[in-house]
Order: structure tokens, then sequence, then C-alpha cells
């Protein structure tokens, strides 16, 4: 099998018809309604409302200055002046009451699409297969959608009513203008049109290049993250490559800022050249209207509707067509979050529920490739396991016993061969329900920014309150520093936040395996479980180990020999395929891979220590 080609994000979308634009509106419109129908609702009457607020205003202006233009020679009354200006004042207040209620009611609806759309991506986050997770385009389209989050969902949503209501004013002031003449209203809608398409234009463009950006602005974010974190400020400060990682971190800021100039210039000249041809159209109206109204054939009235008609055309036929570009471009954005959560994913309750104990677990030629890779990190593994032994994985870094874990597990599935559970095909059942039956500590093990108890009882979070179950998970794996802590098991733990306490690379890795041990689970698997501990946190932690796993499976990955050599079978990997296994003894007189590696560790402890390469300089030597 050969990693697939893929096109680039980019093409992908860029290809999706007008079709799959439509759906993809549908879809967003759909979410907004979703988040909150009432406040949806009340934004969009409002707003339609308000639209028709425009014409109504310059019809009543126009009739005031034209009885103005009538109380001259005496023909208007002071009352019907007043009528006229209360129907204005009228509609000032409509207007403004229209104008707060939306604008208040799309504050809350943002909020509650923010929310909405956010757990969406949280729940489709936490659906996604952990193979999704070892692949960067993952990331790239999580980045995409949480960056569109906040803005593009409502404004697709404000844009279409937008387009609605400028449809409504452009209609009603429209029919006010015609009314001067028949050219007028096309002559100042042409005049918004090279304004619009300049700008519709170029936000398409700055789509594609932030588009393209996408994963290099990652590899920026990751290098001053690595300038901003508490865990490695120690190692940057030591090694001082911090001018290293600013020096890389500019150099992406410069590319950007390379591609933004060269669009922002270009924009710039199209823009003045589209604002230059509206200002022209615009006199060329002007001067048509100034004819008729030298001919005496239009009303003071009328002339005030033409000119103050201008800038409500202009700006509704903006309104209009960059609505439609609006809603184009903040599609391209949402098809970023719609293809996030398309993303497949596995379902882990999917298949027969497993129950009772793991008594047996058998790999039969089982291989696993990575997605997007070409190689094989493991090729035809066979061993059993059963329950009340304990199989420990030996290899080189790089080997594929991380790997191996991981497909037993079930948190990946083999590319090829079978995994026996009690003689049954793994495949068979639901991930989830094989999972309740394992308990784990993995190399990279959590470190929870939460109280001790929840650092523990996150294992199984159904007994969150059990206290006793926790204290004695904590005791059985030598955690007793957490009863010394201000508040005992309830002690926030972590830096993060505030009134936390901070604990030692092997304090946490004991917490960890209290964590494992406070699952009841048949299968246990260590993945370098004493890797941070103390010689003497060790030789407890394996005496516990042993107790601990007589009737279940145990699954140990070490370096350590002195952790390996308890096990009941040890299987020797390499390049991703077992090249022995068999008992510490068997291994040691069969004199192979695992007794080289184990004299190697073990001259390290008898060896004599080396002479010093020079000696240390003492003061007062000749
Ligand atoms: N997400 C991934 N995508 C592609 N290849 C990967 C991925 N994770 C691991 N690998 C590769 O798979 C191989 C096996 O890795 P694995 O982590 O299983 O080794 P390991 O024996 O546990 O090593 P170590 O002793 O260093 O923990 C390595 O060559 C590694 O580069």
């Amino acid at each position: 099998m050969t990693a697939a080609v893929r096109p680039p994000p980019e093409a992908r979308d860029e290809a999706l018809s007008w079709r799959s634009r439509l759906q993809d509106l549908w879809q967003t419109l759909g979410l907004v309604w979703r988040a909150s129908p009432r406040h949806s609702l009340i934004y969009a009457l409002t707003t339609l409302l308000g639209s028709a607020l425009p014409a109504a205003n310059l019809y009543v202006g126009k009739l005031l200055l034209d009885e103005i233009a009538q109380a001259a020679q005496g023909r208007v009354t002071y009352q019907a002046l007043l009528a006229l200006l209360g129907v204005q004042v009228a509609l000032g207040v409509l207007g403004s009451l229209l104008s707060t209620v939306g604008t208040a009611s799309q504050q809350l609806l943002g909020d509650s699409l923010q929310h909405s759309v956010s757990r969406r991506i949280l729940d489709k986050s936490s659906e996604l297969s952990v193979e999704a997770f070892e692949n960067a385009e993952t990331y790239d389209r999580l980045q995409q959608a949480y960056r569109e989050v906040g803005s593009r969902p409502l404004g697709v949503a404000t844009q279409l009513v937008g387009l609605a209501g400028a449809a409504v004013t452009l209609a009603s002031v429209g029919a006010l203008m015609a009314r001067l003449g028949f050219w007028v209203l096309p002559l100042v809608i042409l005049a918004s049109v090279p304004g619009v398409i300049v700008s519709n234009r170029f936000g398409v463009e700055g789509y594609r290049m932030l588009r393209r950006q996408t994963h290099d602005a990652r590899v920026q974010n990751y290098l001053g993250s690595l300038l901003t974190s508490d865990t490695l400020v120690k190692e940057v400060r030591l090694f001082g490559f911090e001018p290293y990682l600013l020096r890389r971190w500019r150099e992406y800021y410069l590319g950007f800022r390379v591609q933004l100039e060269a669009l922002v210039r270009r924009r710039a000249g199209w823009g003045f050249l589209a604002a230059l041809s509206s200002a022209l159209l615009i006199a060329l109206a002007s001067a048509l209207i100034l004819r008729r109204a030298a001919a005496g054939e239009i009303s003071v009235g009328d002339f005030s509707v033409f000119v103050l008609g201008i800038a409500q055309v202009q700006n509704t036929v903006s309104g209009l067509l960059n609505g439609v570009s609006g809603i184009y471009q903040n599609l391209l954005y949402m098809r970023n979050l719609f293809s996030f959560l398309e993303l497949p994913t596995r379902d882990l309750d999917a298949g027969e529920p497993w129950s009772g104990p793991i008594e047996t677990i058998e790999f039969r030629a089982v291989g696993f490739r990575y997605p997007l890779t070409d190689r094989d990190v493991l090729r035809g593994v066979s061993f059993t396991v059963r329950r009340g032994e304990a199989l420990a994985l030996v290899g080189e870094n790089g080997a594929g016993k991380t790997t191996l874990v991981k497909l037993l597990t079930m948190l990946f599935e083999p590319s090829s061969g079978t995994i026996l559970l009690n003689g049954q095909d793994a495949a068979r059942f639901s991930p989830r329900s094989v999972q309740r039956e394992m308990s784990i500590i993995f190399q990279d093990f959590g470190q929870y920014q939460m109280s001790a108890r929840e650092n523990v009882a996150l294992a199984e979070v159904t007994r969150l309150d059990d206290r006793p179950g926790v204290q004695g998970a904590v005791d059985r794996a030598g955690a007793a520093f957490v009863d010394d802590l201000p508040g005992g098991l309830e002690a926030p733990l972590g830096r993060l936040f505030t009134g936390g306490r901070q604990l030692s690379g092997g304090q946490w890795q004991r917490l960890a395996l209290a964590r494992l041990y406070f699952r009841r689970a048949s299968v246990l698997v260590f993945d370098e479980p004493t890797a941070a501990l103390d010689a003497r946190a060790e030789s407890e932690t394996i005496q516990a180990l042993r107790e601990e796993t007589r009737d279940r499976i145990t699954l140990l990955i070490s370096h350590r020999f002195s952790t390996v050599r308890l096990a009941d079978t040890i299987v020797v990997l390499e390049g991703g395929v077992i090249v022995e296994s068999g008992s510490h003894a068997e291994l040691i007189a069969q004199r192979g891979k695992y007794a080289a590696l184990y004299d190697l560790q073990a001259k390290g402890y008898l060896a004599e220590p080396p002479a010093p390469v020079s000696r240390p300089r003492v003061q007062d030597e000749p």
C-alpha cells in the first residue's frame, strides 16, 4: 500500500460546486437557527422592518420640503407641518427601537452560536480516532475550524438577513427615485458596482492566502509556544536557543508579510480605480437631474429624494453585493468547519459489547502502518499472553513497542493480521467495551491540572467520588506524598492555575500508576512505568506490580532489565518484527539480541567506572 495522494485542501474546497455552497449555506443557517431560534427570529424581523424605514424617511422628508415650499405662498398651515414632523420623529424612534432590539438579539445569538459550534467541535474531537490525531492535516482542520467559530456562522446569517433587508430598502427607495427619471436609478446602482467587485475579488484572494499559510502559521505558533511554555523554559534557557526560535518565528512572519503587502498594494490600486469610476458615474447622474431641475420639471422635495437617495442606494447596493460576496467568502471558511465536522470518526461503541474479564490475548501475524506513511512499523507479530502472566516487550527506540500497545488496547486497528481475545476476533467487539477491561499507564501519561482525586479517578469517572477507592489506588501506587499535600486528595495539582501544587516527574508518574490501579481491569499495560521513579520507588513499584498482576494479564514495556526480567515471557522487537521470545533465563541462554542488550546494561552497573579523561586540577598543585 502506498500513501494516498491527496490534493491540497485548498484545491479540494475551491473545486466545490455552487450546489455544495448552497448546501453549506443551508447547513450554516441550520446551525444558527438551532443555536437560538428565538433570537434568530427577532433579529430577522427587526432587520427587515428597519430596512423599510429609509424610504419612509425619504418620502416624509420630501413631503415636508414640498410643504415648506408651498408655505412660502401661504398655502400650508403650521399644524400640517407639525403633523409631518410628528411622523418623522415617530419613524426615528421606531428605527432606534428596532436597531436596539436587533443588536441585542444579534449579540445573544452570536454568543449562543459560539457556544454551540464550539461544543460541536469538541464533540467531534472526542469522537475522532486516536489515529486521526497522528495526522497533521487533522490539526490544520481543527485549527481552521476553531478560528472560524466566533464570526463566520453569524456572519453568514446576518449577511443573509442583511441581503433581504437591502432588497427591501432598494425596492422602496428605488421606487421613489424612479419617479425622477428612468436613468437615475440604473446610473446610481452602476456606480456602486466597481467597488464591490474589487472588494469581493480581494476578499477571496485574502482567504486563499490565509488558507495557503495555515500550515506555516501553525509552525510559527508552535515556535512561539516554545518560548512561552512553562515546561520547556528550563531547557530553552539552558541551551540558549531563544534567538534561533525567534529568528525562525520572525522568518515565517516576514514570509507572510511579503504576501500581505503584495495583496494590500494590488487591492489599494484597484480600489482607487473603482472609486474614480464610481465618482464619474454619480457626476453624470447629477448633471442629468440638474438639467430637469433647471427646466422646472422637479420639485425641491424630489431633488432632496435624489440627493439623499444617492447615498442610500449606493450603501444598499454595495451592502447587497458585498452581502453576496461576504456570504460566499464566509461559506469558504464555513467549509473548513464543515470538513472538520465531516472527518470520519470511529464509533467506539460499534460492535458486540464485550463483557467479563479478558483471559487470553493472542496476536496473529499482526501488521501495522501509520496513516499516510509507506512503511510497516509492525510486521507479522504473533504471541499469546494468558491471565496471570506478564509479558514484557523489549526493543530499541522506535522498534514498535508503543504502537503494539496501541493495537492491543484497540486505540488503533491492525492493518493486517488478527488480534484474538479469549479466542474471538477482537474486531467483532466494540472497542469501548473491550477498553473497559484494560488499564494503562502511558509513557507520556497525563498530568491533569485538577485535584489529586480527579487525577486518579479519571480512570473510571463513574466512581469519581469513591474516595476510599482512590485512596487505595494511591496507596498501591506508593503515592503517599498525596496525604501530605494541603487538602490531601482534594489538593489542586499543577502550576497552570492559581493555587495548584506542582509535583515532580516521579510524583506525577506515581499518580498515573494510581490511575491505572483505580480502574478495575483484567489487562494492565505498563509503558515505561518506572522511567521517572527513583530507585526505591522503582523497586516498590515492581513489587506492587507483581502482586497486582497475579490474576490479570500484564503487558510491560521497559528499557530497564531489572523490571523486564520479572516477566514470564519477554518478546524482543526489532524493526517491527519479533526476533526473540522466551523467559529471561531462556533468552539469556540463547545468547542473542536480548542477552546482548542485557549484558550491555548489566555492564554499566558492574564495570569499574572508566578513568576520568583529565584529572581535576587541585588548587595547590604545583
Ligand atoms: N504517528 C506516527 N506516524 C508515523 N510513524 C509513527 C508514528 N508514531 C510512531 N511512528 C513510527 O513507528 C515506529 C515505532 O514507534 P513506537 O513509538 O511504537 O516505538 P517504540 O518501540 O515504542 O519506541 P520507544 O522505545 O522510543 O518508545 C517508529 O519508527 C516511529 O517513527
